[in-house]
């Protein structure tokens, strides 16, 4: 297994591509299973998740091109994707490759939308809490699918087809929304979407499918309306810079100091995450180019933050945030509110000398003078990342294990941040 090694110490100086957005390219993917026509996505990360859902793709009989890389193209640009689903030949999407994703789960609401059924596997993904799908299979059941539990299969049918409906979601989901949204574009009459998920990737699929032809109003708000139509046509959409890894490299640059310009990156995806990082003592600019991060001199202060639904500050950023937190000039305390397991990564970056006290859902974090390295492990994507960053402050060698992980959601992390004076560099095995 791949691990990676971090000698810190060294301020970030210099710019950072960053890539399109994984949590907006796999929904986009799965929107393809929705028409007979080519769906042709640009500015695709080059991810594992993306390579995994193209496998997944490509078991219902969907077929993916790939633009290969020239001499001479810029080595960080995304990847195009053509994406053929004219003919499904399966209507399943089995457990060993459903469980290692949890987006892949969202296959579910276009299968049955178009084909009448779907059998799709119970998902996995990061094991950060239970994680349920009962609110999907609420909003498929509410368009009028029939719907049943089989061996760790969820068997949805709707030989019908499905019917417009009034969905109210209980709690913000994101997975949920894309469902739904995904399942109403085809399905007779109108929907409602109620307490919708309100984060920038459901604005983006909601974009690709209007260019499909699909008539949706309101994503981006907490109430989309969608009037079904027969069927979706053939488009060409460019996935949105991803605000996760934005945000992500943003703290690596709060955290060792220097000058970075985060090229491409659209601050309006992520002002409350950046007013939390001036608040620390980053200076933080939007420029043509991208955005700017840059802390000089003045050490990281400390501040409390809570996770919340778009537009709060993001729970895939709450690692991140923390390990920038050990070394701030306090006491913060980080209380998190979406998943009831999304602190692992506490205890690795107690390895390399952290302060932090957990009590149910909040971590207290006292901010230590210096940090030192040690071997760690990554348990989830963003705990993995969050390791790094403090990795790049620590004294000394960090080895950052099991990356696999990390190789889920960053593309080309060592490259880029290397290209910023970073040592650090994979060491396969
Ligand atoms: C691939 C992708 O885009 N993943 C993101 C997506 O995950 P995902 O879509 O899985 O997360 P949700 O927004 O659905 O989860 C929010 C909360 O709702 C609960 N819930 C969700 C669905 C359901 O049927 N029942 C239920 O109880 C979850 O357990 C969680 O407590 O949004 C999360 C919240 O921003 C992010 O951390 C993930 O990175
Ligand atoms: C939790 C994440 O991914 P997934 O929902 O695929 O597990 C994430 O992107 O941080």
């Amino acid at each position: 297994m791949d691990k990676i090694r971090i000698v810190g110490g060294n301020e970030l100086k210099g710019s950072i591509p960053i890539s399109g957005a994984k949590n907006a390219a796999l929904p986009l993917m799965i929107a393809s299973l929705l028409t007979e026509e080519k769906l042709i996505l640009e500015n695709v990360p080059r991810l594992a998740d993306v390579a995994l859902l193209q496998r997944i793709l490509g078991n219902h009989g969907v077929d993916i091109t790939t633009n290969g890389k020239r001499n001479g193209d810029d080595p960080f640009a995304g990847q195009t994707l053509e994406i053929d689903a004219r003919v499904i030949v399966d209507t399943t999407a089995p457990y060993d490759l459903v469980s290692r994703m949890r987006a892949s789960f969202w296959v579910v609401g276009p299968l049955l939308a178009r084909m009448g059924v779907a059998r799709v596997s119970l998902p996995g993904g990061c094991a950060i809490g239970t994680r349920p799908v009962d609110f999907h299979l609420d909003a498929l059941r509410a368009l009028g699918a029939d719907i049943e539990i089989d061996a760790g299969y969820v068997v949805a049918k709707a030989p019908k087809g499905l019917i417009g409906a009034r969905i109210v979601f209980p709690k913000v989901s994101v997975g949920a929304t894309h469902t739904a949204l995904m399942a109403a574009s085809v399905a007779r009459g109108e929907s409602v979407i109620e307490n919708a998920a309100r984060e920038p990737e459901i604005v983006d699929l909601a974009d690709c499918l209007i260019k499909m032809g699909a008539r949706i109003e309101g994503a981006g708000t907490s109430t989309i309306r969608v009037e079904g139509v027969a069927r979706l046509k053939a488009a060409r959409h460019a996935v949105l810079p991803d605000r996760i890894e934005t945000g992500t490299y943003a703290m690596a640059a709060a955290m060792t100091g220097g000058d970075v310009m985060l090229a491409g990156a659209r601050p309006d995806l992520l002002e409350g995450a950046l007013e939390t990082l001036r608040q620390a003592g980053a200076e933080i600019d939007a420029t043509n180019e991208g955005i700017r991060v840059r802390r000089n001199g003045a050490g990281i202060l400390p501040v409390d933050v809570a996770t919340a639904p778009y537009p709060g500050f993001p729970t895939d950023l709450q690692a991140q945030f923390m390990a920038l937190m050990t070394k701030a000039r306090g006491r913060s305390r980080i209380t998190e509110t979406i998943f009831e397991n999304r602190f692992m990564h506490v205890q690795e970056l107690a390895r390399l000398g952290a302060k932090i006290h957990m009590d149910g859902d909040t971590a207290t974090v006292e901010g230590v003078e210096r940090l030192t390295g040690a071997p760690v492990m990554a348990t989830d994507l963003r705990a993995s990342v969050s390791l790094v960053i403090a990795g790049l402050a620590a004294e000394g060698e960090t080895m950052v294990q099991r990356v696999y992980h990390l190789d889920r959601g960053f593309e080309k992390l060592e490259e880029k941040l290397s290209g910023c004076g970073a040592e650090i560099e994979r060491i396969s095995g």
